[in-house]
């Protein structure tokens, strides 16, 4: 698989204070990549050393071949990035703000202003003031001045900040047709799991400057052990330390939940149903991102 990006041992020190430690990963062609991480972690920091806003202290970043250190020109051009709020002057058109931004980048033809225009969905509006936009619409034209130079890279901090579930599901969908038709990459960094779940191919999960995983979504949610929910009539104390200490079970008001492999769970009704206990129901707890991001991330 071809990477567009890949970063080896990257770190980053700040006043003699370490904020990167040997970060290394690559971002596929074609791919989804969520770059997921708690409050401070190192996200932002990490985005802004690939798109050149910030210095790397040791190591490389290689986009499309190109060492940012060797060769910065030929390494950034590659990437198109919202890192901050796209900046748009509110009192000129959505046109004219892609016209401006064309201007200054040599190259970018009316036909390929209109393409991106498409893409993006905008035609209907693009000749109206931005201050008539709405949020979504105005992440949508960021995006579409990002796209005008033919990035084979889009980097977006925090995409779907401030959208409602139906502009979250524009951008999601849009973020998706770019990848699988025009086979771009993209790299978001989002606090929203349910979303990063459904609009990502892989995850890379890093806490402290350090990369703790990165696996595909379905890699993260399964795993060989599933969580099963019992609900039972009253357990006794004798049936509740058991379960704690053989099975590590989690006690509650109506039951107890247990993670274990789906084949010991006949023997455990087994064992429940000779010592009395009556069991009404047993099913299955769907994990989610979430899930995982906070029992890797807690450790
Ligand atoms: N210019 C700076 N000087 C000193 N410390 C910094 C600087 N920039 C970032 N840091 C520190 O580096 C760490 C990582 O910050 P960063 O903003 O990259 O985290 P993040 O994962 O993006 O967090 P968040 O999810 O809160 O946006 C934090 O502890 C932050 O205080």
């Amino acid at each position: 698989m071809n990477s567009v990006l890949t970063l080896k041992n990257v770190k980053k020190t700040i006043n003699r204070k370490t904020i990167i430690n040997g970060l290394s990963f690559s971002v596929h062609e074609g791919e989804v990549f969520g770059f997921l991480g708690p409050n401070g972690a190192g996200k932002t920091t990490t985005i802004r050393m690939i798109v050149g806003l910030m210095d790397i202290s040791e190591g490389d970043i290689v986009i499309c071949g190109k060492s940012i250190k060797d060769d910065f020109t030929g390494a950034i051009r590659h990437i198109g990035a919202i890192v901050e709020n796209p900046e748009m002057y509110k009192f000129l058109t959505g046109y004219q703000n892609l016209m401006q931004y064309a201007r200054m980048h040599n190259g970018i033809s009316k036909e390929k202003i209109a393409e991106v225009v498409k893409l993006v969905g905008l035609t209907d509006r693009i000749h109206e003031k931005v201050k008539t936009y709405s949020l979504g619409m105005r992440q949508r034209l960021g995006l579409a001045q990002c796209l005008l130079h033919d990035p084979k890279l889009l980097i977006l901090d925090e995409p779907t900040n401030g959208l409602d579930p139906a502009g979250i599901r524009e951008i999601r969908d849009h973020l998706r047709m770019l990848t699988r038709e025009r086979g771009m990459s993209v790299i978001v960094s989002s606090h929203l799991l349910s979303e990063m779940e459904l609009m990502c191919d892989r995850i890379a999960i890093i806490q402290n400057g350090e990369l703790i995983d990165v696996q595909t979504v379905n890699e993260f949610v399964e795993r060989e052990s599933a969580l099963f929910a019992f609900e039972t009539g009253d357990l006794h104390e004798q049936e509740t330390t058991w379960l704690k200490s053989e099975w590590d079970a989690t006690i509650g008001d109506a039951g107890f939940t247990v993670e274990t492999a789906r084949e010991k769970i006949p023997g455990l009704i087994k064992k429940l149903t000779a010592a009395g206990v009556d069991i009404y129901g047993v099913k299955t707890v769907a994990r989610t991102l979430e899930d995982r991001f906070l029992e890797v991330t807690s450790k």
